[in-house]
């Protein structure tokens, strides 16, 4: 049998999306369970871009995540899961330091708390030279967070270092704002991803996290405030209310929650934004990109754990071929400058 051409092996390999972020080990009670009584905890794997990367391959797309793990069984917990979601790991041992933990109590209310044990963690300690191990994969898109941003200073030299670089290496840049004002860092956070908007191709935020950026939580003005400093696309998340996505006439449009069922919120917009880019990626507009990001956020709703209620991945590919067949010029249909070069 002749070997297939190494290029064709090479263009293979290339991810669609690489997300740069620290991934770390989610306990939490049982549905319907407190951390003040729950007797036993479920043991999850999670992380912001960890979780955007799971709904892209559970999409039957390809996505690696750039990240640092402790030499610990929490570590080789979410080696072994993220393996069984299919996302690839671009990752270091430091074995001096502890893989990050988080703890998440929903309230029969659904409120959210969470309370993060990852001060120090392996993951706290990435710097501009993780940056090679993601952009050198040469994806079509590079996902990072202000969350990534907010870990510490070498985390943030990261995020700032792919916001420069990610054009070089043909890559659009996607920005999932994810403000968590519980790690602190939140003034030199905005400040950094404000200086990054006019190089973002698409910007991903909640109505929740706009104010301390944008001055507002009106979606139809946060759009026109993005697009005003370079932001290419933006679509805004709103909870229980749905989303807001953008249609070719630059015009806010919003689109009900596809939730029918709220066990944990928590995990939701990951999905969502993880479903959306695919969807983009892969040709579809932007109103049918909005409804697939729904889709899968509602499956995840509807469960306990970050990424619990993903589509199984063929499932998740009929999804995606749905969306790119349904998509008919009601939102923009070029998919946002994937590969393009900007100056500086
Ligand atoms: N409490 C809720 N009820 C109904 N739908 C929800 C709820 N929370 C989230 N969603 C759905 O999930 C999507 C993403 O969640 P959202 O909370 O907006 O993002 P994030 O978790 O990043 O703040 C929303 O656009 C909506 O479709
Ligand atoms: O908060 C963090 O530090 C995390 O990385 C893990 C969070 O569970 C997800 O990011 C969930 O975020 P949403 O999808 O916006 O609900």
């Amino acid at each position: 049998m002749t070997e297939p051409p190494r290029l064709v092996a090479a263009a293979e390999a290339r991810p669609d999306v690489v997300g740069f972020g620290e991934a770390m080990v989610l306990l939490q009670p049982p549905a319907a369970e407190t951390l003040d009584e729950a007797a036993a905890l479920e043991v999850h794997s999670a992380g912001a871009e960890l979780n955007a990367c799971a709904a892209i391959t559970a999409l039957g797309r390809r996505a690696t995540l750039v990240t640092r793990l402790g030499d610990d069984a929490f570590g080789r917990r979410i080696r072994r899961a993220a393996g069984h979601r299919g996302v690839g790991l671009a990752c270091e041992t430091d074995p001096t330091r502890p893989t990050g933990v988080f703890v998440k109590d929903v309230r029969p209310d659904g409120a959210r708390r969470v309370s993060y044990y990852r001060a120090g963690s392996a993951a706290s300690a990435m710097d501009e030279g993780d940056a090679e191990r993601g952009l050198l994969l040469r994806p079509r898109a590079v996902l990072v967070s202000g969350l990534t941003a907010a870990l510490g200073p070498g985390p943030a030299r990261l995020v700032e270092h792919i916001g420069r670089h990610a054009a070089d290496h043909g890559s659009a840049l996607v920005l999932d704002v994810n403000l968590r004002p519980a790690l602190g860092r939140l003034d030199s956070t905005v400040r950094l991803l404000l200086a990054m908007l006019s190089r973002v191709d698409l910007l991903v935020l909640g109505t929740d996290e706009s104010e301390p950026l944008f001055g507002t939580s009106d979606p139809a003005e946060i759009v026109r405030r993005a697009r005003q400093a370079g932001v290419r696309e933006v679509v805004v998340k709103a909870g229980e209310q749905g989303c807001w996505w953008t249609d070719a006439d630059g015009e806010s449009r919003p689109m009900r929650s596809l939730a029918a069922r709220v066990v944990d919120p928590v995990g939701a917009g990951d999905a969502f934004t993880g479903g959306y880019l695919t969807a983009r990626l892969a040709g579809a507009d932007t109103r049918q990109a909005a409804a697939l990001g729904s889709r899968l956020a509602a499956g995840v709703l509807a469960d306990v754990g970050d990424t619990t209620g993903l589509p199984r991945r063929a499932e998740g590919v009929r999804l995606l071929a749905a969306a790119v067949a349904d998509s008919a010029g009601a939102g923009v249909a070029a998919p946002f400058g994937v590969g393009r070069s900007r100056a500086d």
